[in-house]
């Protein structure tokens, strides 16, 4: 059966840990639908990791529905996010409406992801929700803010910090959200963070106190030379697809192949 942004909350009052990874296109996204995952994510890291850029910021709204469209078509089972690309939503409202309801039409997402729970963002969450577009939150090390972070550093470290990423979580829970991320914050916040909301926690780099854990999926797999602190490499796709490459180059080069 399909995962509903229901059945999330549910896990979270039954203590059932979530799953979600994310996905860029196809082929990926047929093997960890299929494997089980419960959500995955069309993330605006996809600018990073899929298409060679710096930072997130210069992702456009095109680029990510023509992503969104080819995951949508290999995602039986899991609740398919998207991520809200930098400057699509952060305008007013009626932007977050007029690019979040385009995710939905156009890719067949259930829902969307935007970074950040200061007050504008809620007044955007609620204007979202209004309109039937479920909305997951995302706080702590919002990537999109790189530039006025300094980095991609841990937040939250100071007691006043702390405060304001915990009220930005309840606000984000107030206007409706059905889950947030929690990125790379101290653990202790998270628990704290994940103890006092109703809705789902999903920690990246947040510790083990969460209602659910994400990565990128090609961290996980080893797929490029680096990875964040709080990523765990479950395999090292890089050497098999270098041992691969060589050896068809190999066996061509000497005519072993075909
Ligand atoms: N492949 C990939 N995985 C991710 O998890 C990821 C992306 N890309 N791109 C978007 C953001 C950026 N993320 C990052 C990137 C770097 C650090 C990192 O290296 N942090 C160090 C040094 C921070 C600094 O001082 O600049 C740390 O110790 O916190 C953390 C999260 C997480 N997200
Ligand atoms: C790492 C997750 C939470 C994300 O926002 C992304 O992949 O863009
Ligand atoms: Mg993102």
């Amino acid at each position: 059966m399909a995962v509903t942004t229901q059945q999330l909350i549910d896990w979270k009052q039954q203590g059932h840990q979530i799953t979600m990874l994310t996905a860029y296109e196809y082929a990926i996204a047929k093997i960890i639908d299929q494997a089980g995952i419960d959500i995955i994510l069309v993330g605006d890291s996809l600018a990073m990791v899929g298409l060679g850029y710096e930072t997130t910021l210069p992702l456009t709204l095109e680029e990510m529905l023509h992503h969104a469209k080819a995951v949508r078509r290999a995602v039986v089972r899991s609740l398919l996010v998207v991520d809200l690309p930098f400057l699509t939503y952060q305008e007013s409202p009626q932007q977050a409406i007029h690019s979040a309801g385009r995710v939905l039409k156009e890719t067949g997402a259930s829902a969307v992801k935007l970074e950040g729970g200061y007050d504008e963002m809620a007044n955007t969450v609620s204007a979202l929700v209004k309109v039937g577009i479920p909305v997951m939150g995302h706080v702590g090390l919002t990537p999109q803010s790189v530039h006025q972070l300094g980095g991609y550093r841990q937040q939250g470290k100071t007691t006043v910090a702390a405060e304001r990423i915990l009220s930005e979580a309840i606000a984000l829970q107030q206007a409706g959200a059905f889950a947030i991320v929690l990125e790379h914050i101290p653990k202790d916040l998270a628990a704290e963070i994940t103890q006092q909301l109703t809705i789902p926690t999903i920690g990246i780099g947040a510790g083990p106190y969460c209602d659910g854990q994400v990565l990128v999926t090609s961290d996980i797999l080893g797929l490029t030379p680096w990875q964040p602190p709080f990523a765990k490499k479950y395999a090292n796709l890089h050497d098999t697809i270098t041992n691969a490459v060589t050896q068809f180059c190999t066996e061509v080069q000497q005519g072993k192949f075909p």
